[in-house]
């Protein structure tokens, strides 16, 4: 079956038929993902205009590094699957692109050649793939996650095993997973000397997708490190509070009700997740001939939008908490607003938002009652 994406067209396996198990990998609905990644690639190269070199890692179809090629970026495809190899060259061919391709295990591949920019796409935890990565890689490493269970906490054992980490399934889970993925990504990097900045992060209910720029000195490691520490957050009240640092001093009572239900997640990223200012040139770099182009700009203004702060808040959480009806969000922001308080949606979901004012703040700007 062929399929249009971008500037590419592409032959992909039959979706959905019967007897394909081991057929060749193709996620449509990962299109966002993959829009977003040529939109941010492009934005990149108006960053660090030296950047040439784009490796697949996991090509599958090869339809990131197709699109990529179709960019001009030099792209290498590579997959350990041969008949996933096969089908990236038939590929490259019907777009008459120039490109290379390598049925390799990709960790084995880093080792040997030098790439700008890795993409790992892989089945599930992208852990196996990191320590590869940040040792060899010069600029920028784009990274999905798809068990997104263990990183939200909802698989607990599973998530302190892959991200050396202890993950809390709390109401802002969506970003607690993220913020345990950049964690472990920065502790990787840390270990070669290697600092990064999260350029442009964002998850849904099936990913977490992120783009780390790097820097080779060992102090850019330090400063990278000086961003990981902890959350504590009050199962009784929802009050949250983060300290830096690699070692946690959970409060024994929570600070806000003195319940003794505190959960620790950590170590985890505290610093910005995203640079609203590079995410609003990737916005720029939305094309109409992208299929989700309406999605992928209204995603990049909510991100660039974003209060920096680690956790969020969900409104219709809070009201049930305090037993009162939740109001229009515009509203619900306002009033934080004119109370003060710096506040803004997020794009874990439509009636989040993050704000510096505390649970009880929130409740005396924002509710009739307060
Ligand atoms: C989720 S798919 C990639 C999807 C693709 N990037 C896309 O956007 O459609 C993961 C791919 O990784 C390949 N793979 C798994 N382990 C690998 C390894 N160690 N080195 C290279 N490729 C690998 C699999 O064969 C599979 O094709």
């Amino acid at each position: 079956m062929e399929i249009r994406e971008g500037a590419v067209e592409i032959e992909v396996p039959e979706q959905e038929s019967e007897g394909v198990d081991d057929a060749v990998f193709f996620n449509p609905v990962q299109e966002l993902n993959r829009d977003l990644t040529v939109a941010t690639l492009r934005a990149y190269r108006d960053r660090e205009p030296r950047a040439s070199s784009y490796l697949d890692a996991m090509a599958a179809s090869g339809i990131r590094g197709v699109r990529a090629a179709a960019d001009g970026w030099e792209a290498t495809l590579c997959d350990t699957d041969p008949d996933a190899v096969a089908l990236c060259k038939r590929n490259l061919a019907r777009n008459d692109l120039d490109g290379e391709t390598a049925q390799r295990d990709v960790n084995a591949l880093l080792h040997e050649e030098l790439y700008d920019v890795v993409d790992i796409d892989p089945f599930g935890t992208p852990i196996p793939f990191a320590d590869a990565a940040f040792a060899n890689v010069r600029n920028l490493v784009c990274v999905t996650a798809t068990d997104t269970a263990p990183l939200c906490g909802a698989h607990f054992h599973s998530g302190v095993r892959k991200y050396s980490a202890i993950p809390r399934n709390t109401e802002y889970h969506g970003e607690i997973g993220m913020r345990i993925l950049l964690s472990a990504l920065a502790r990787t990097a840390a270990r070669y000397d290697v600092g990064v900045t999260p350029l442009f992060s964002h998850a849904t209910n099936h990913y977490v997708r992120t783009y780390l720029e790097l820097d080779h000195r060992a102090t850019d490691a330090n400063e990278t490190i000086e961003e990981i520490g902890h959350i504590h957050h009050c199962e009784d009240c929802l009050h949250r509070e983060h300290e830096h640092g690699l070692i946690a001093h959970p409060p024994e009572t929570c600070p806000a009700c003195e319940g003794n239900r505190v959960l620790t997640a950590g170590p985890i990223w505290l610093g910005a997740t995203s640079e609203s200012a590079f995410v609003v040139r990737v916005g720029d770099h939305v094309t109409d001939d992208m299929g989700t182009a309406e999605t992928a700009r209204e995603l990049t203004a909510t991100i660039a939008a974003e209060l920096d702060r680690p956790t969020h808040y969900d409104q219709h959480r809070l009201c049930r908490q305090w037993g009162v009806t939740a109001i229009g969000m515009d509203d619900f922001l306002d009033r934080l607003r004119a109370a003060g308080y710096g506040a803004s949606r997020t794009h874990f979901g439509g009636t989040t938002f993050k704000t510096e004012a505390s649970v009880a703040e929130i409740r005396a700007a924002a509710l009739d009652d307060g």
